[in-house]
């Protein structure tokens, strides 16, 4: 052991001497061509290559830094124990960061590559109309030279992606809404203004039957993931969904969902607030990609009716609000303006943007914004079902599915909850109140559901003495179903 501390020190003791003696013999430009050929004869022997991504590349940001940064601050292999934690502004996650000399293994298509960070005091400021961080930092990035032409090619938009991606699903999202008349922006008026948007609502906690949920999740991803396929197609990189059902049903929820799902915003476009197809084509061209336009209520928002078609106008007209005319056209907003937007030409200007309407009455609106291919899915919000019920009792009163509840209790709520045309909301008002009593929560339900159970019950005997009374004057009956819902659906 002494025998190899000994020649240890004398190696460091040659190598001292080796280069004070550079110092004092060559000039340092002579040195530095020592120095790189030394380097360039190493390089040459060694497998690997070397990357250096710069926080500052001559005075501008390097995107390309911040996004190695975020993507690495989700990786579990992080070896060190000094990580920096950093909140990106409108955020409510915390992201850390590597501190000096952290190493990271990451692997891309099967090819390992080692990220290594430095921090370094910076030498001396340069002259720039900006001032320089005290530190300079960079990230190493090591890999193969065989494996080189991999990683230029696509590793590092693969990083690029995934950081867009995490810095959007890390930010809290915003709603946009245009009826508060818009924000001064140094380059001019927009009409939209936002706050950060934290409904809590998500596809788990959304009560509806699970396949439907499948279903609609599927067509989300698919849609998210679909760039490529629209590409191909030929179409443009949009969907839209029709929410139809009764007040209560979740239609407001599953939007806030759709956007926590996606990460994408919220542009609220409040019809009434819109004078005019103009200025309804400026809020449009203003709306950002990876969004969601919503227009609530749309049958009562504003007086949309068939594209020239006055003819049939009365058809579809809402009662008490007068039918628009052609001749109105230049001064009011049209169905035509919409779907201009939704379906047409101007759909394009942004990409993978999301239109969803929301209805309570889907019998009165146009059916030219319900043909297909206009509104891709048309997906009704109901009453609640037995397995929308099961949801709730574990979001309000944490049941699971099986041991919370006696199977007799649950037989006879899902014989009530079939016939009693309830809520979601309405169900989670009943719950709300009770959430520190289970038992009380699920008697109350049941009471409940038997009452309106008996409501309707009675309501449709009564229906059949209408329809009877009717027959017996030779009357003609119309309509008398009376357990058909308030969206004709039977
Ligand atoms: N399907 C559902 N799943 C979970 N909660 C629901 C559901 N439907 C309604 N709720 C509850 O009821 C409240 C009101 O629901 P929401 O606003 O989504 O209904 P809506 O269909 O948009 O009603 P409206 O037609 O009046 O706008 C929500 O805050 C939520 O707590
Ligand atoms: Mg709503």
């Amino acid at each position: 052991m002494k025998e190899i501390w000994t020649t240890l020190a004398s190696i460091m003791g040659v190598w001292a001497f080796f280069q004070s003696l550079m110092h004092n013999i060559f000039p340092a430009e002579i040195r530095l061509i020592f120095q790189k050929t030394f380097n360039q004869f190493i390089n040459y022997f060694s497998v690997y290559c070397y990357y250096e991504i710069t926080e500052i590349d001559g005075v501008n940001t390097n995107e390309l830094y911040d996004a190695v940064q975020l993507y690495l601050s989700t990786s579990a292999s992080i070896a060190g124990n000094r990580l920096s934690l950093t909140r990106l502004l409108n955020s409510s996650a915390l992201t850390f960061s590597l501190s000096n000399h952290d190493r990271v293994v990451d692997n891309y298509k099967n090819v390992p590559v080692v990220w290594e960070h430095f921090v370094m005091q910076r030498q001396s400021q340069t002259i720039s109309w900006r001032p320089l961080p005290e530190d300079k930092r960079v990230f190493t990035l090591r890999v193969k030279k065989k494996d080189k032409s991999i990683i230029l090619d696509s590793y590092l938009d693969f990083i690029m992606e995934k950081a867009n991606e995490l810095k959007r699903k890390n930010q809290d999202r915003l709603i946009y809404t245009n009826s508060g008349g818009g924000v001064m922006d140094p380059r001019g008026m927009i009409p939209w203004e936002s706050v950060p948007f934290k409904h809590p609502s998500t596809f788990d906690t959304l009560a509806m039957d699970p396949g439907k949920k499948a279903e609609i999740l599927d067509d989300l991803l698919g849609f998210a993931k679909g760039e490529s396929f629209y590409q191909r197609t030929g179409r443009a990189w949009k969907r839209g969904y029709l929410l139809y059902g009764p007040p209560g049903t979740g239609k407001s929820s599953m939007i806030a969902a759709m956007a926590n799902f996606l990460g994408y915003d919220i542009y609220d476009l409040e019809l009434t607030g819109v004078n005019n197809n103009s200025e309804l084509r400026k809020l449009f061209m203003k709306t950002s990609s990876k969004s969601i336009i919503v227009i609530e209520d749309i049958d009562c928002s504003i007086n949309l009716t068939n594209r020239n078609d006055k003819k049939n106008d009365h058809v579809n007209a809402i009662p008490g609000i007068p039918n628009e005319g052609i001749e109105d056209m230049g001064n009011k907003i049209t169905l035509s303006g919409l779907l201009n937007f939704s379906d047409g030409l101007w759909s394009c200007c942004g990409s993978e943007r999301i239109f969803v309407f929301t209805t309570n009455h889907v019998e009165k609106i146009d059916p030219a914004l319900l043909r297909s291919g206009r509104m891709d899915m048309h997906i009704h919000m109901s009453y609640c079902s037995f397995s929308a019920l099961k949801i709730l009792l574990k979001n309000y009163l944490g049941f699971d599915d099986e041991g919370s509840l006696k199977s007799e209790t649950l037989k006879e709520l899902e014989e009530l909850i079939g016939k009693a045309n309830i809520t979601p909301a309405d169900v989670s008002e009943i719950l709300i109140k009770n959430t520190r009593d289970d038992e009380k929560a699920v008697k109350e339900l049941i009471r409940e559901l038997k009452i309106r159970g008996e409501m309707i019950k009675c309501s449709k005997k009564d229906d059949v003495n209408v329809e009877y009374v009717e027959k017996d004057n030779e009357e003609k009956y119309v309509d008398g179903d009376a357990h058909e819902d308030d969206l004709g659906n039977k």
